[in-house]
């Protein structure tokens, strides 16, 4: 079983700017958190700071019971015991993968080495590659070597920052799914970064959205996407048109297009906006309608219709026997759902 985590009010400065700032975490016993933000927002540098690779300049850092930094004293990156890879995967080019993976092995007979590196080889499905040497193998195979090589002297905990932005489209999200179930096999805690709403879905159990060096919200997927705390999240996790709206009863808003009914309870009452995403919206043809047909496209099995709503631009999926003509007027039917309601 390996320990938790927990960040208390960390903050850290590049000269005397505020790039992490007062934030909390904390990451449960084999749990796969994604710490997951716009470029810039302060994720790789709260990796950092888990990692010991900088120090905070306030706020507590512990794994377990042991504290790992705090304002008296800060245990240095190799005392961690914390398996990292980064987006580069970093393997030594001069060394075979089977070197590579036995590279932080360190007081191991040599027999307990070699079969340490064996398990490791056959966990990844890279039995046969001991010998090879890095260059000749695929991106995909030397990212598994990398996570052969972060496990291999089993870490409490696994740091990944931006893992799979050098893999190719095409071959990522198998190579997310076998990775996640590696993960899972050795029952060990990571923290994963990325700016791709889609890889924290495929691989984290939970997410932790950041903006501007702190904590907006964490939860899991599910509970960030029906009901973010912000409007950075709602935005974050994916794209949708703010329409004005006012609560009727707990189960109903008022907006322009009808009243809509919400699947889960909303305030007792209250004016704002409710964000509706492309999937819960339907257009239907209508010349007094608010909606602009901007541009179309045939994607195979529907169209995907660019409209402009209250003076806001958004892709709206519409079945292919529906079609438009372009610039025609169009209104829209909005499903039920569990609604998005923010307060003026
Ligand atoms: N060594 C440094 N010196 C000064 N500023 C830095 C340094 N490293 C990072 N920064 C700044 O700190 C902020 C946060 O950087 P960080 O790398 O943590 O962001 P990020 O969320 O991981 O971004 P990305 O997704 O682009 O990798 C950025 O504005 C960055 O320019």
């Amino acid at each position: 079983m390996t320990a938790q985590l927990e960040l208390d009010n960390i903050s850290f400065e590049y000269a005397e700017r505020a790039v992490v700032n007062n934030l909390s975490l904390t990451l449960a016993d084999d749990e796969i958190l994604c710490l997951l933000g716009a470029s810039g927002c302060g994720k790789t540098t709260t990796l950092k700071a888990i990692a010991g690779l900088i120090r905070p300049h306030r706020g507590v850092i512990r794994l377990g019971k042991e504290v790992l930094c705090s304002d008296q004293h800060c245990v240095p990156p190799q005392h961690r015991n914390m398996g990292m890879m980064f987006q580069d995967y970093a393997l030594f080019p001069h060394l075979t993968v089977a070197q590579n993976i036995a590279f932080g092995l360190k007081g191991m007979s040599k027999a307990n080495k070699q079969q340490r590196v064996a398990e490791m080889l056959a966990l990844v499905h890279l039995d046969e590659c001991g010998g090879r040497y890095p260059h000749q193998l695929s991106g995909g195979q030397q990212q598994r070597v990398a996570i052969a090589r972060a496990l291999a002297y089993k870490p409490s905990l696994l740091l990944l920052d931006e893992p799979f932005s050098n893999i190719d489209h095409q071959v990522r999200f198998q190579l997310i799914a076998d990775i996640r179930r590696i993960i899972k096999d050795q029952r060990v805690s990571a923290i994963f970064v990325t700016h791709s709403k889609e890889e924290a879905f495929a691989f984290a159990d939970t997410l932790a959205v950041m903006h501007n060096g702190q904590i907006a919200q964490q939860g899991t997927a599910k509970q960030l996407f029906q009901h973010p705390n912000s409007k950075v999240v709602a935005e974050f996790l994916g794209t949708g048109v703010y329409i004005d709206a006012t609560i009727v009863d707990a189960d109903h808003v008022q907006t322009p297009f009808g009243i809509v009914r919400s699947l889960q309870p909303l305030p007792s009452s209250g004016k704002g906006q409710v964000y509706v995403r492309p999937h819960d919206m339907q257009l239907i043809g209508d010349e007094h309608g608010e909606v602009t047909l901007l541009s179309q496209r045939f994607v195979g099995t529907e169209y995907v219709y660019r409209v402009s709503v209250f003076a806001q631009e958004v892709e709206i999926p519409a079945k292919a026997e529906q079609e438009f003509l372009p610039s025609q007027k169009l209104s829209l039917t909005i499903t039920p759902h569990s609604v998005n309601f923010f307060a003026d």
